[in-house]
C-alpha cells in the first residue's frame, strides 16, 4: 500500500471528530514532525500494514521521543492525549479502528509485524513493554542502564576504611554529615550517585572519596610495589569539565591527606565524547564492550546533562570492575537529548532511607546515627543514592540561595516574595507591556568591563575570565526575547557605541559558541571562543583547552558557531557566572519550566536579575518537566 492511500485510510474517522485526530492533523497541530509521520508511514508500507491505531502509536512514539521521551505510555494517552488533542476525539478516532480501550489498543500493536514483545524480544522497530511503548534502539539503552545496575546491586560491597572516613571528616556534628555518608556510600558500591544543589560539596566531597580510594590502594606495607588506582574524571561539555578540573584541584588543597595521596589524585578532567574516543559526527565510539575503558574508577560530573543513549553507551564501554560514581543536582534541566536518566534514578532520594541492614552498616562505618533513615520497603537502589542538602554558598542571607530554593520546590508565592524583599543579590524588571522588547541598553551594560578589558588587550586568560563573570541567558531560541535576536540586538547596540566596529565581520571582542563538535579542532559544541588579534594582530579565535591553555584559530577555520553575549539556559548548564541576567518571553512558552528557571538562577554565584512578568514566573513554577521512560517504574516501584 503507498502512503497516500494510507493517509485515505487515516482519514476515515467519526465526521465529527475527523479534522481533530488523524496523522496529518496531528502534524498540522505541531503534535508529530513531519518526520514522525514519514518515518511510521513508509515502515507500515514497507510491512503492508495498515492499522490507524498502530501508526497513531508509532508516529506519536517517534515524536515525543523528539520532544525527550524515551517511550510513550498508551494508558497515559489514553487518559491525557498530547496536548491540542481532545480526549473524546482520540478515543473516539481509536474506538473507530476497533480499538475501546488501552488493552485493545496493546492487543492490535502486538499484532503488528512492526512491533515486539519483551518476552520474546526481536529486532523490530517498536517495542512493547506493558502498556509502554519504545523505539527498539531506546529500549535496548534502558535495558542496557538496567541490566547494568542489577548486576551493581548484586555485587558484594567493598569494605571502606572507617578510619581514614572519619579522618576526612574530623568535624563532630550532632545531625547527619550527608558529605560523609556520601563519601561511605560510594566507597562501599560500585555505582553511586551523589545529588546536590550549587554549593553543597558535591567536589569537596567526591575529592574525599577519591583520596579516600587512593589511600586504600596504597600497599599496607610500604616496601611493596604501589599499583596506581586508574581514575578518569568526566563531564558532558567541556566547560564543565574545566570547572570540574579547577574545582578538584581547589578541592585538594584542603585535604588532611599527605602529599603522595593528593598527588595520586587527578586534577583533568575530559569530556565524555573524549573520553570515549568519539569519532565526531558518527554515532559509536571507540570504547565500548569490546574495547573498554582503562580505569578503574570513572567519575562523571554535571549527569543531569548526561542523554539515555550516552549513559548506556557510557556504561558499555566500563571494564567490569570499575566503579562509576554520578555526580550532578538532579533538579536541573534534563539533557537536551531524549530521557532524564539522573532524575529517574535519583527518583527518590529526597526521602534518603535505606535498607535497615545497609543503614546499621552505614552507621558502623560514618559513625553517625543512620539507623534513624532505614526503611525495610526502600528499594535496592536508594543504597546507592546520597542528596548533600546544605549549600556552603548560598548562606541564609542569600536571595539567591531563597530564590533557587522556592523555584525548585514549585512555590509560586514564595518565588514572588523573595523577588519582591529587597535582598541584595536578587533583581527583578518586570517587562513593560507596551514596550514588547528587551531593553539591550540595560542588559548589554554588564558587559562595560568586558569592552574595557578589550580596548586594554589584556590577555587571553584574563579576558576569558572577565568575560565569564556575566552572562545573559534566554529562554527561547527564536522570537523578540530569544538568544537570536537578543544577540543581534546587542551586537547592534555595541556598534552603536563604538565597542564594535562592524558587526558583520570579525572584530576585536566577537564573543561565539560552537555549535558542533569539530573533530579536526579537537572543539565541542558549547565551547565559548573569544576574538583577539595576535601578536602580528591577526585576528584569531581563542578557545580554552581542558587543561586550561589558549589556542587561537584563524576564524575562517571555524564553521558552525553563533555569537554568544546570550545564550540559552540550555547551553549554561554547567557553567556558573558571578552575575546572570535571566530573560523569559512576554507571552506563555512550554519550555518555561520551573527546572529550566532554577537552572537559570543556580547559574549565578553572586548577582542575579530576573526580567519577566509575575505571571509567566508564577506559571514557570507550576509546570514541571515529565519525560516517560521505564526507569522510575523499574526501579522504585515494581
Ligand atoms: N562541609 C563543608 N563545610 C564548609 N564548607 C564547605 C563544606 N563543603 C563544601 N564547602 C565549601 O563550599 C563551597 C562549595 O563547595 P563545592 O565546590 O564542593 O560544591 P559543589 O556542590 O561542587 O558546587 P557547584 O555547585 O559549584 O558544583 C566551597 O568553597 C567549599 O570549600
Amino acid at each position: 500500500m503507498d502512503s497516500s492511500n494510507q493517509l485515505d485510510l487515516l482519514a476515515m474517522v467519526p465526521a465529527q471528530d475527523a479534522e481533530l485526530v488523524n496523522l496529518s492533523v496531528l502534524q498540522s497541530k505541531g503534535v508529530l514532525r513531519a518526520i514522525d509521520r514519514q518515518w511510521v508511514e513508509q515502515l507500515a508500507d514497507h510491512a503492508k500494514e495498515d492499522n490507524p491505531a498502530l501508526l497513531m502509536a508509532g508516529a506519536l512514539c517517534s515524536a515525543y521521543l523528539g520532544a525527550g521521551h524515551i517511550c510513550i505510555d498508551l494508558a497515559v494517552l489514553w487518559q491525557s492525549p498530547p496536548e491540542g488533542i481532545e480526549l473524546d476525539a482520540l478515543r473516539g478516532y481509536l474506538t473507530e479502528c476497533g480499538v475501546g480501550s488501552v488493552q485493545d489498543w496493546c492487543k492490535t500493536l502486538s499484532k503488528s509485524a512492526l512491533v515486539t514483545s519483551t518476552s520474546a524480544l526481536s529486532e523490530r522497530p517498536l517495542v512493547l513493554s506493558g502498556t509502554r511503548l519504545y523505539l527498539y534502539r531506546y529500549y535496548q539503552y534502558e535495558q542496557q542502564v538496567l541490566q547494568y545496575l542489577q548486576a551493581q546491586f548484586k555485587a558484594d560491597p567493598f569494605e571502606p576504611d572507617a578510619g581514614l572516613i572519619r579522618q576526612l571528616f574530623p568535624a563532630k556534628t550532632d545531625s547527619v554529615d550527608w558529605q560523609k555518608v556520601a563519601v561511605a556510600n560510594a566507597a562501599s558500591l560500585p555505582f553511586s550517585i551523589i545529588s546536590g544543589g550549587p554549593g553543597t560539596g558535591k567536589t569537596t566531597t567526591v575529592t574525599k572519596l577519591l583520596a579516600l580510594l587512593v589511600a586504600q590502594s596504597f600497599p599496607q606495607d610500604p616496601s611493596f610495589a604501589r599499583k596506581p588506582l586508574r581514575i578518569e574524571l568526566a563531564a558532558p561539555t567541556g566547560k564543565a569539565a574545566a570547572r570540574l578540573t579547577e574545582s578538584i584541584a581547589k578541592a585538594k588543597g584542603n585535604l588532611p591527606l599527605s602529599d603522595e595521596v593528593k598527588q595520586a589524585i587527578p586534577e583533568q578532567a575530559s569530556t565524555l565524547h573524549r573520553l570515549l574516543g568519539s569519532d565526531f559526527g558518527r554515532s559509536r565510539f571507540k570504547h565500548n564492550k569490546a574495547n573498554p575503558l582503562h580505569l578503574d574508577v570513572l567519575l562523571v560530573d554535571e549527569v543531569s546533562m548526561v542523554d539515555l543513549p550516552m549513559m548506556a553507551k557510557l556504561i558499555d564501554a566500563l571494564p567490569p570492575h570499575a566503579r562509576l560514581i554520578l555526580l550532578g543536582d538532579k533538579d536541573q534541566l534534563a539533557s537536551v537529548e531524549a530521557g532524564s536518566v539522573l532524575g529517574d534514578l535519583s527518583y527518590g532520594i529526597e526521602n534518603s532511607y535505606f535498607q535497615p541492614d545497609w543503614a546499621d552498616r552505614l552507621s558502623q562505618v560514618t559513625g553517625d546515627n543512620i539507623s534513624q533513615f532505614a526503611n525495610p520497603s526502600a528499594p535496592l537502589i536508594s543504597r546507592a543514592l546520597t542528596l548533600l542538602r546544605t549549600s556552603y554558598r548560598f548562606d541564609e542571607n542569600s536571595g539567591i540561595g531563597h530564590l533557587a530554593k522556592a523555584m525548585n520546590k514549585g512555590d509560586a508565592k514564595a518565588v514572588l516574595t523573595c523577588l519582591r524583599s529587597g535582598y541584595g543579590d536578587v533583581h527583578w524588571q518586570q517587562p513593560d507591556g507596551s514596550q514588547g522588547k528587551a531593553d539591550i541598553a540595560t542588559l548589554a551594560k554588564g558587559y562595560d568591563d568586558y569592552w574595557q578589558a578589550v580596548r586594554q588587550k589584556v590577555d587571553i586568560n584574563e579576558l576569558y575570565a572577565v568575560f565569564s563573570r556575566y552572562q545573559i541567558l534566554t529562554a527561547v531560541r527564536q522570537g523578540e526575547f530569544g538568544v537570536e535576536q537578543v544577540n543581534a540586538h546587542l551586537e547592534q547596540y555595541f556598534y552603536q557605541r563604538g565597542q564594535v566596529k562592524d558587526p558583520h565581520v570579525w572584530y576585536s571582542g566577537k564573543a561565539v559558541m560552537l555549535t558542533r563538535n569539530d573533530a579536526s579542532l579537537g572543539l565541542f559544541n558549547g565551547d565559548i571562543g573569544l576574538c583577539m588579534p595576535d601578536d602580528t594582530q591577526r585576528l584569531r579565535v581563542w578557545f580554552m583547552q581542558a587543561d586550561g591553555s589558549f589556542i587561537g584559530l584563524l576564524p575562517s577555520r571555524l564553521s558552525e558557531f553563533e555569537v554568544v553575549f546570550a545564550m540559552t539556559v540550555h547551553k549554561s548548564q554547567g557553567s556558573e557566572f558571578e552575575r546572570v541576567a535571566l530573560l523569559l518571553p512576554m507571552t506563555p512558552s512550554p519550555v518555561l519550566t520551573r527546572e529550566l528557571i532554577y537552572t537559570g538562577i543556580t547559574r549565578a554565584r553572586k548577582d542575579f536579575t530576573l526580567w519577566g512578568s509575575e505571571n509567566l514566573v508564577k506559571a514557570a513554577a507550576q509546570s514541571r518537566i515529565q519525560r516517560s521512560s521505564g526507569l522510575v517504574s523499574a526501579l522504585w516501584t515494581d
